[in-house]
C-alpha cells in the first residue's frame, strides 16, 4: 500500500484524502518535514497557490518540497497544486514563489471571470471514458517544455500534463471525481 501525503497548510485537503483512501493508498496529511519523509508520493491540493506557498515557507517545508521533487518524488498537483509544480507562473505575483520542477507556464484565474467555476466532461489521455472535470478559478497551462505530455484540453487549452512522474491539472478530480484521475497518479508511484 503507497504512502500518500497531501499538503495540509491550505487548500481540500480532505476530499483528496478521502479519494485516496477509496483507491488503497495509506493516504495521511503533511504539515512537517518528518511527514513529508515518509511519503512514497504527494498531492498538493486546491487552495490558494500563494498562501500555500507562503505557508509552506513559514512552515519550513519549502526547501524540503524542493528538494523531494527535484529527487523524482511522484507529485500530483490540482489547481492551485499544478500552479506551486509549475516553473513559470504569468497573472500572479511578481515575488510569488513555487516548488516547481514542471517545465510549464501556467497563468493562474486563466478562464477568467465569465467562466469563472465551469464543469465539463473531457477525453484524458489513457482513459476510455471521459474524466468530469470541475474548474474553479482554474489555471491553464500556457506553454509546455520538451519533456511534457498533455493529457487533457478544456477550451483549446491543456489542462492537464504529466512530465516523468509529475502530474498536474488545472482542475479538482478530487471533487465529484469517480478516482480514475488519481489512480493514473497511483500508477505513476507504483513505476
Ligand atoms: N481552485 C483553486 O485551486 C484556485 C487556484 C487559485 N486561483 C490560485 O491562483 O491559487
Amino acid at each position: 500500500m503507497p504512502s500518500i501525503g497531501v499538503f495540509a497548510l491550505q487548500g481540500d485537503v480532505r476530499e483528496h484524502l478521502q479519494t485516496l483512501t477509496a483507491l488503497g493508498a495509506d493516504a495521511f496529511p503533511v504539515r512537517r518535514p518528518a511527514e513529508l519523509a515518509r511519503c512514497d508520493g504527494l498531492v498538493l491540493p486546491g487552495g490558494e497557490s500563494t498562501t500555500m506557498a507562503k505557508l509552506a515557507r513559514t512552515f519550513e517545508l519549502l526547501e524540503p518540497l524542493r528538494s523531494r521533487v527535484r529527487e523524482g518524488m511522484p507529485t500530483f498537483g490540482t489547481c492551485a497544486g499544478m500552479i506551486l509544480l509549475a516553473d513559470r507562473i504569468e497573472g500572479g505575483t511578481a515575488d510569488q514563489e513555487t516548488i516547481g520542477g514542471l517545465d510549464v507556464t501556467v497563468r493562474r484565474n486563466a478562464f477568467g471571470r465569465q467562466v469563472d467555476s465551469f464543469e465539463a466532461d473531457l477525453a484524458f489521455a489513457g482513459l476510455a471514458d471521459p474524466v468530469h472535470a470541475v474548474f474553479i478559478r482554474a489555471p491553464w497551462v500556457e506553454r509546455t517544455g520538451p519533456g511534457v505530455e498533455v493529457l487533457a484540453e478544456a477550451q483549446g487549452h491543456p489542462v492537464a500534463v504529466r512530465q516523468g512522474r509529475l502530474m498536474a491539472t488545472s482542475f479538482h478530480p478530487e471533487v465529484e471525481g469517480d478516482g480514475r484521475v488519481h489512480r493514473v497518479f497511483l500508477d505513476l508511484v507504483a513505476g
